[in-house]
């Protein structure tokens, strides 16, 4: 039996299908919209809806009731409580990537098994995140710590719970795809879901921005990526830049993630000194300047990625770049706002 036409039932089912109809292939999507006209299903019936469009059905020979069961289980591993590591942050990542993938210039770019892992991997890249940090892990000696030994222990978490995950019964839905096929797209999910690793993106830029060099220095366009680190390296990029793409969001959607993030790190800072732990940086909720802090995250970070995959993918992206950079001016002014209110 086929499962409801957006994978989960719903009241507001016409809604939600006109919404995607609509805007599945729009940056600036209100994802929150669709956690609430989904009951809470944001990541089912985003992944279902892109299935759908890529004929993921019929390509990987997925039986729908398989693919909504293991993503039922996959959304259910992510912690609802946590403010910003959810199953919305899931699904917005994972929708932000979907429009990512329609770039012109990226046409015929990715074979379709690239593109099924690209969208795996960001559904997946953050379940059953506990809401803190890799340092705090760390600093508490967590059991993932132990476990993972320090080295990216909340992307190997994630990726090991959601492989787990296609164990359980009438979850697999991976398969009907041939061995070797499986074999390429467990390593590819990995190599991206690693690479969200935070104290990776220094290295993913440079490299990017290489890349971006010599295809510019070659004239070339992207099509001359015959060999699987190159292709890696962009879908690496993409699903990085998805996951940093909060800032460059409308500025009503970045606004909603900000309160959320905060949330969850000033809940770590309040951990970390009821522990007697030294507070990370920008989780004291007496302290922290959240305008401030959007500022240069987005100077030092989220702007010279975007920047770099704008030119990769030249022009598509422009208006991604535009608004991350009103975005920017706009946490700058309210910045100098409240500093000149504090000084009044
Ligand atoms: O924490 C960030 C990386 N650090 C590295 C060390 O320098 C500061 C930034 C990325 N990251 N990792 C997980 C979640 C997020 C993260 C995602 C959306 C964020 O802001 C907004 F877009 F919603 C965000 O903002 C923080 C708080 C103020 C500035 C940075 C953070
Ligand atoms: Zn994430």
């Amino acid at each position: 039996p086929l499962p409801p036409r957006l994978g989960v039932e719903t009241p507001h089912a016409e809604q939600l299908s006109e919404l995607f109809a609509q805007s599945l292939g729009t940056w600036g999507l209100d994802i929150f919209l669709v956690d609430r006209l989904s009951c809470q299903h944001p990541l089912v019936t985003v992944v279902y809806a892109i299935a759908e469009k890529r004929d993921f059905f019929n390509k990987f020979r997925i039986h729908p009731s398989t693919l909504v069961n293991y993503f039922l289980h996959v959304e259910q591993h992510y912690k609802q409580d946590n403010p910003y590591h959810n199953a919305v942050h899931a699904a917005d990542v994972t929708q932000s990537t979907h429009v990512l993938l329609n770039a012109q210039a990226l046409d015929n770019v990715f074979s379709d098994l690239e593109i099924l892992a690209s969208i795996f991997a960001c559904a997946i890249h953050d379940v059953n995140h506990p809401g803190v940090t890799n340092q705090f892990l760390i600093n508490t000696e967590n059991e993932l710590a132990i476990m993972y030994n320090d080295a990216s222990v909340l992307e190997n978490h994630h990726c090991a719970v959601a492989f787990k995950l296609l164990q359980e019964p009438n979850s697999n839905i991976l398969r009907q795809l041939e061995d070797g096929q499986r074999k390429q797209l467990r390593k590819m999910v990995i190599d991206m879901v690693l690479a969200t690793d935070m104290s990776k993106h220094m290295s993913l830029l440079a490299d990017l921005k290489t890349m971006v060099e010599t295809k510019k220095v070659a004239g070339g366009c992207l099509l001359k990526l015959d060999n699987y680190s190159e292709k890696m390296q962009i879908m690496q990029n993409m699903v990085h830049c998805a996951d940093l793409s909060n800032p460059a969001k409308p500025m009503p959607l970045s606004s909603q993630w900000v309160t959320r993030v905060m949330e969850e790190f000033f809940s770590q800072g309040d951990r970390e000194k009821a522990l007697g732990l030294p507070v990370s940086p920008m989780c004291c909720r007496e302290t922290a300047n959240v305008e401030k802090s959007q500022v240069s995250f987005i100077d030092f970070i989220v702007h010279p990625l975007w920047e770099a995959w704008t030119e990769l993918v030249h022009p598509d992206a422009e208006h991604i770049l535009n608004t991350l950079e009103g975005n920017r001016d706009h946490y700058s002014e309210l910045s100098a706002a409240k500093e000149a209110a504090a000084a009044a």
